[in-house]
């Protein structure tokens, strides 16, 4: 019969296991993958196209699906270099003590992924496949031997370009009305539309670095923060925020989108207090462990507040120049 004393601690594993769980899940994570369909939705709706609604929640599910095997294939990778083992126990390889149902589980992620972004380049454009496995072998260069980027600080560039131009001209094309050319990749308007809100994603990335650089220094995985350290590093993310609104207001300016796409603004609060958090705490990792997740919010509001702002526009009575 367990007495009072170990009933207390069986309870406080299982709350500990849960809120591990909960970290490995990290839901809000999953606002990165859909961006890129949500903007190119309000993107064609303020440009007065019909959205293919059907298309719209393939792409969202599918990118989701995507982004569950890069990160569980993360955690794999990872544990084969070691680098999770001492601040990371909310990675899925450690919670479990087995890879094998991880690396099926990925497996399954990924072709289902897939398989369901095939169905919708059938029904839309060849380029959408192309355009998706270009942003997942992105993922791979990541974190995949023998490459893994990620380790010799490339990954920021390998995220903004599969989650801006790649991922946004995928969703352009796959959302896009029955009778369009879907032998055109929309490049220029999956640069206009995308640099920012990847850049926003990228920032999360970037952010995710601080807590853990003594580790990944320790493990040879020499991130941006690993590089410039956490002083310079802080002081460059009020930069890469201007960057961000600097890319998502030169077209309003422009006049190539509406004045309502200025809501993108939303995410400012959120930029500012991340800005605050890491000027004050960026070698504290106790403090700085949320700033990732400061960054979340940041990067979903400014990428919702801009999707909605393009859609708005024509029923309120703004319109979106041809070159938009
Ligand atoms: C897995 C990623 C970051 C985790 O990095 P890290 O190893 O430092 O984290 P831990 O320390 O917590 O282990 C994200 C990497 C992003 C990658 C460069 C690009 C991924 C592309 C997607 C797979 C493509 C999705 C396509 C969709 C949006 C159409
Ligand atoms: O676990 C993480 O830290 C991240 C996971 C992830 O999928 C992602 C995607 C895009 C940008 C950043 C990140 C992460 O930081």
């Amino acid at each position: 019969m367990p007495d009072q004393q170990d009933v207390a601690s069986l309870y406080a594993k299982a709350s500990t296991r849960r809120a591990l769980w909960k970290a490995a899940i990290k839901w809000p994570m999953y606002s990165v993958a859909v961006m890129p369909a949500l903007l190119a939705a309000g993107w064609l709706v303020g440009a007065g196209e019909a959205v293919r609604l059907d298309q719209l929640l393939g792409f969202l599910v599918a990118a989701v699906l995507l982004l569950l095997w890069e990160n569980l294939s993360n955690d794999l990778f990872d544990a084969d270099t070691g680098v999770d083992s001492f601040t990371k126990l909310h990675s899925v390889v450690a919670l479990l003590g087995q890879r094998r149902p991880v690396r099926r589980f990925a497996h399954l992620a990924l072709v289902l992924g897939l398989l369901l972004m095939l169905v919708l380049a059938l029904r839309s454009s060849a380029a959408v496949l192309f355009l998706v496995l270009v942003s997942c072998g992105l993922g791979y260069l990541y974190q995949g031997p023998p490459f893994r980027w990620g380790y010799i600080g490339l990954g920021e560039p390998l995220c903004w370009l599969a989650f801006g131009p790649f991922a946004t001209a995928a969703a352009l094309l796959a959302l896009a009305p029955l009778n369009s050319d879907g032998s055109v990749i929309p490049w220029a308007t999956a640069f206009t539309l995308g640099s920012g809100p990847a850049l926003a994603t990228t920032l999360v990335l970037f952010c995710s670095h601080f807590h853990q650089v003594a580790e990944d220094a320790a493990f040879g995985k020499r991130s941006p923060v690993v590089r410039l350290g956490t002083a310079r590093a802080a002081a460059l993310v009020p930069w890469i925020l201007s960057l961000v609104f600097a890319l998502e207001w030169i077209p309003v300016l422009q006049g190539d989108w509406p004045l309502t796409a200025l809501l993108g603004g939303l995410g400012l609060p959120a930029g500012a207090a991340l800005i605050r958090l890491l000027r004050h705490h960026h070698d504290q990792p106790e403090k700085i462990r949320g700033s990732k997740f400061l960054a979340l919010r940041f990067q979903a509001l400014n990428g919702l507040g801009l999707s909605l702002g393009l859609a708005l526009a024509p029923y309120l009575g703004f319109a979106m120049s041809s070159a938009g």
